[in-house]
Parts: structure tokens; C-alpha cells; sequence
């Protein structure tokens, strides 16, 4: 029989009576461990070995393992300097023991834990009794590590166990794979094997050459095992982003630009929020230092949007009747919401005058200075999004949130009237987890008011949201804290598998 060369050595080496680790074989024959693996695992398939694996689980000390096997578990310390000073007839001041014990930062409470766990003595109000009954001379923990750095094996799994949630060994398994010889693979050695050269890969030069019309490429295995790969991938709050800049696209939108970092003038005075108004203090915002103030606002739009602040629109409308300071309105500052995108559109600052129908929506941060809870970061992504039209009613603006939020599964929605100051009226929405059964709030939005709409020069009727994607990806994957979904806590392995379903 004709085989590649690895093939043919592992054969070779193949034992009909006893098992032969592939490590093994690798060192004999001079070939890595995984070409070895590979060769057996092809040799399987024409019958002519049998590959058997087993997991071999090794146990080693950790650095803070090494350091108590040379020294001594610090409750062991603990119980001795106990013992020396007496403790088993009367109590020992804990603050003495310490220094006695030489334990120091962690140590101590270490030791402590441990002492009370093994049932060394007591500590009460910061006196120390040792249980004369007990000695530390048979202490199972210390022995286990006496074994490991001897190179024995410990037999008591609950000893392990425990040494190891103390962080004082790494478990670490490994799969061991060895060959044995089948009756067919006998019979072939015995008729002889020749080695044939066979080519695993392509390169540049057997393609110029035109030698890869002569060679013999090696069979593809797509069944061998391979080592796991670790490749870039598309967090999966990236991944819900994208789709729901497609599912707004499919609804006739039109992505915003703008920027991160905006006036106050943007983000909240067109906005008709007062200048006194308690999410525009510094306890909710990222204000910039440096540079500090913005220089480009139109002056007329400065002047129509004081005067609102300052008396309203129109007949039946009030202002705040409080200062309105244009310095004020000109600082700069991390945007708290994306909103200030949409009076950049609105005032015609971002595209020129927009004439209805319009609509727009961006999936962009937001930053809030919010205390960290399992539905808020400092940081979140909203979704935008407005409407412009000749007459809009609560009624388009529940259609549009039905529409968008089913594409995604999410079907229960809530509304609760709000205030907003530029909206009129306004409406909070809410969906239901499919874990907890809970309703958590999703959105905000409204149909902007005129005091908002005029000094913009908008005649027509606009409604508007902004949505948590975070929240929707909550609701759409069932997670249940915010930090699973993103941040600096989020679990590797989620990043990794999370699939995005909708
Ligand atoms: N800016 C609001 C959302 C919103 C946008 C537009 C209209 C109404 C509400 C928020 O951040 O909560």
C-alpha cells in the first residue's frame, strides 16, 4: 500500500498489543504532535488503527500554593501562634496573634476564615480560643500540597476541590489520544508499505511552476479535530445596531450624522429646556474643558430661540419668564441624548431646510453620569428617530414603535404619559422581559411642541423618540443586567457566542 510519509511512520510505530500515546510516537519520529494526530486520524479511517483518547487532568500549585507549602497555611500559623501563647486555656487577643503569626494584608483574613471553617478555635469579639481536640499536624489541606510539590497525586477529590477554590492549584485537562494496530493494519505492514510524497498545501511556486498537475495532494479530512480558533468578531450590541439601522432603512428612514461632543445650544436649548432645568446640571453631565465653548450658532436661530425661552410662541404659549444666558448655551459637553442631532436637522444646520414628509433616525451613544445599575451605564446607545409630516397623531407614532419593535420579536409594548419639554404630548414605552416577566422602560418620545418646532422655522408636525438599544437588546437575548450586554464586565465567552436572533 501507498501512503504519505507521516501516515507510513505512524504505522510503523503502531502497536498491535499496546497503546501508543501520539505524544510518544511524535518524539520517536520527529514530527509534530498535531501532523501525528492528523496522520492517525487519517490511518483510522482506512481501518488500519484504532485512536483512543482519554482526558488527563493535571493539578499544580499556584504561586500562592508554592509559598504556603514552603511556609505554612496561614490558619495554620494562626492556630500555632494560638497555641503558644496559650489560647487553648484562655483567650488571646487577635491584634497579638497576628503579629505572632507574622500574617500581614490578605493573610489575616485568610487565616481567619480558615481557622473557623476547620474548626481551630473561635474568634469572639476579638479574642482567639483554640479547640484543643484538633491539631494542625493533620491538617488534609497542608498535606495535599506537601503531596503536589513532592509530584504525588491526590486522591481525595473534596481536598482538591477545595485547594483549588482557595486558588492554590490550577487544574488543568488535556486530552491524551494513542493508536493500536487493527488486524487490517497488521496484515498491510506485512505485505509492505511504500511512502509516497504527498503535497498538504498549495503554494505560489507549485502554481508557477506548473508542477501541481504532476504532485499528489494529501486527502482533506474534514472530520480530524482541530484546535479551537479565536477570531475578531462583530460585538453582538454592534450586531443588533446594524440591524436596526437595516430594519429603519426598510421603514423609509434616512441615517443622521452629528457630533459626539455638541453646545448645550443643541442639545438642550433648542430643545426648549429651561437653562435651570435639573439634567443640565453638572451632576448629569460630561461638560469638556477644553475647548470649552462652541463659536458657530447662527445668530438669528440664538435670538428666535431666547425669545421662546423668554415669552413662547404664538398666543397660547408661556416662556420660562427666567434668564436665558447665550454663554451658557454655548458650552460643550459629551451629548446626554442624540436628540441634539435632530434639532441640528430640524434648524436645517446638518442637510439645509428639510421639506415634509421626512424622516430620520441615528443609532449613536449618549452619555449620562447615572449611578452603574443592571439598566444603566454611564454610557448607552439611543436610537433617534423623527417623523415630519403635514399631520402626525399619537396614533402614527404607536404604529411606528409596533412596526419596529416586532421586527424584533417584541410585541407586548406599554405607553405611560410623560413631560418632556419639548414634546406635547409624550409618552414613556415599555416592554416586558421574557425572563423576569418585568416591564422596563425602553423609550421616550412625543410630537414636538411648538415652542420647540417655531424657532426652528419647522410649519409642520414632527414626532420623535429615543430608544435604548441596549434595552431592546435585553428584551430580544432575555439578559438581565446591562453589564452582560457591554462594558468592561461582560463575559468573554458571551462576546464570543452570543448569537444575535431576531
Ligand atoms: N431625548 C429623549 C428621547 C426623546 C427624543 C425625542 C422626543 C422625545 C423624547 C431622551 O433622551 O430620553
Amino acid at each position: 500500500m501507498q501512503l504519505p510519509p507521516t501516515q507510513a511512520a505512524v504505522l510503523k510505530a503502531a502497536d498491535a498489543q499496546t497503546k501508543r500515546d501520539v505524544t510518544e510516537i511524535a518524539a520517536e519520529t520527529d514530527e509534530k504532535p498535531e501532523s501525528v494526530t492528523r496522520a492517525a486520524f487519517e490511518l483510522e479511517d482506512r481501518d488500519l488503527i484504532t485512536v483512543s483518547e482519554h482526558v488527563e487532568v493535571s493539578v499544580e500549585l499556584t504561586e500562592e500554593g508554592e509559598r504556603y507549602a514552603t511556609e505554612s497555611l496561614p490558619e495554620i500559623a494562626l492556630y500555632e501562634a494560638a497555641v503558644d501563647a496559650g489560647a487553648a486555656d484562655d483567650p488571646v487577643a487577635l491584634g497579638r496573634l497576628i503579629g505572632d503569626a507574622g500574617l500581614d494584608g490578605d493573610a489575616v483574613d485568610i487565616a481567619l476564615a480558615n481557622f473557623a471553617r476547620k474548626g481551630y478555635g473561635e474568634v469572639d469579639s476579638g479574642e482567639v480560643t483554640v479547640n484543643p481536640a484538633v491539631t494542625s499536624t493533620e491538617d488534609a489541606e497542608m498535606a495535599a500540597l506537601d503531596t503536589l510539590v513532592e509530584g504525588g497525586s491526590i486522591e481525595d477529590e473534596s481536598i482538591l476541590e477545595e485547594i483549588d477554590r482557595r486558588g492554590l492549584v490550577e487544574r488543568s485537562e488535556r486530552t491524551v489520544r494513542a493508536v493500536t494496530l487493527t488486524d487490517e493494519g497488521i496484515t498491510t505492514l506485512m505485505e509492505g508499505i511504500e511512502t509516497t510524497e504527498t503535497i498538504d498545501r498549495l503554494t505560489p511556486d507549485l502554481l508557477t511552476s506548473g508542477e501541481w498537475e504532476d504532485v499528489e495532494f494529501t486527502d482533506y479530512n474534514v472530520e480530524a479535530e482541530a484546535s479551537e480558533k479565536q477570531s475578531g468578531r462583530k460585538h453582538p450590541l454592534r450586531q443588533t445596531a446594524d440591524r436596526v439601522k437595516d430594519v429603519l432603512v426598510g421603514m423609509g428612514f434616512q441615517e443622521m450624522q452629528g457630533p459626539t461632543v455638541d453646545a448645550d445650544f443643541w442639545i438642550h436649548d433648542c430643545l426648549f429646556m429651561p437653562q435651570d432645568h435639573p439634567a443640565r446640571t453638572h451632576w448629569d453631565r460630561f461638560s469638556i474643558e477644553n475647548p470649552g465653548k462652541i463659536d458657530d450658532i447662527p445668530s438669528d436661530l440664538v435670538e428666535r430661540v431666547e425669545t421662546a425661552h423668554h415669552e413662547g410662541v404664538g398666543q397660547d404659549s408661556e416662556g420660562y419668564h427666567s434668564p436665558w444666558d447665550e454663554d451658557f448655551a454655548r458650552q460643550l459637553a459629551l451629548r446626554g441624548h442624540t436628540t441634539s442631532l435632530t434639532s441640528r436637522h430640524l434648524a436645517g444646520e446638518s442637510l439645509g431646510d428639510l421639506e415634509p414628509p421626512q424622516r430620520f433616525f441615528s443609532v449613536e451613544k449618549a452619555y449620562r453620569n447615572d449611578e452603574l445599575d443592571e439598566t444603566h451605564l454611564l454610557e448607552f446607545y439611543q436610537i433617534e428617530g423623527w417623523v415630519m409630516a403635514e399631520e402626525l397623531s399619537v396614533r402614527d407614532l404607536m404604529g411606528t414603535f409596533t412596526e419596529f419593535y416586532e421586527q424584533f420579536g417584541i410585541t407586548d409594548l406599554r405607553f405611560k404619559p410623560t413631560y418632556n419639554p419639548y414634546t406635547e404630548p409624550s409618552f414613556e414605552l415599555f416592554g416586558r422581559h421574557p425572563e423576569t416577566d418585568e416591564l422596563i422602560e425602553i423609550g421616550n418620545s412625543g410630537l414636538f411642541r411648538p415652542e420647540m418646532l417655531e424657532p426652528l422655522e419647522v410649519d409642520c408636525d414632527v414626532m420623535a423618540w429615543g430608544l435604548a438599544l441596549e434595552r431592546l437588546m435585553m428584551l430580544a437575548s432575555g439578559a438581565e443586567d446591562i453589564r452582560d450586554v457591554h462594558g468592561t464586565l461582560v463575559d468573554l465567552e458571551f462576546l464570543r457566542t452570543e448569537e444575535v436572533t431576531y
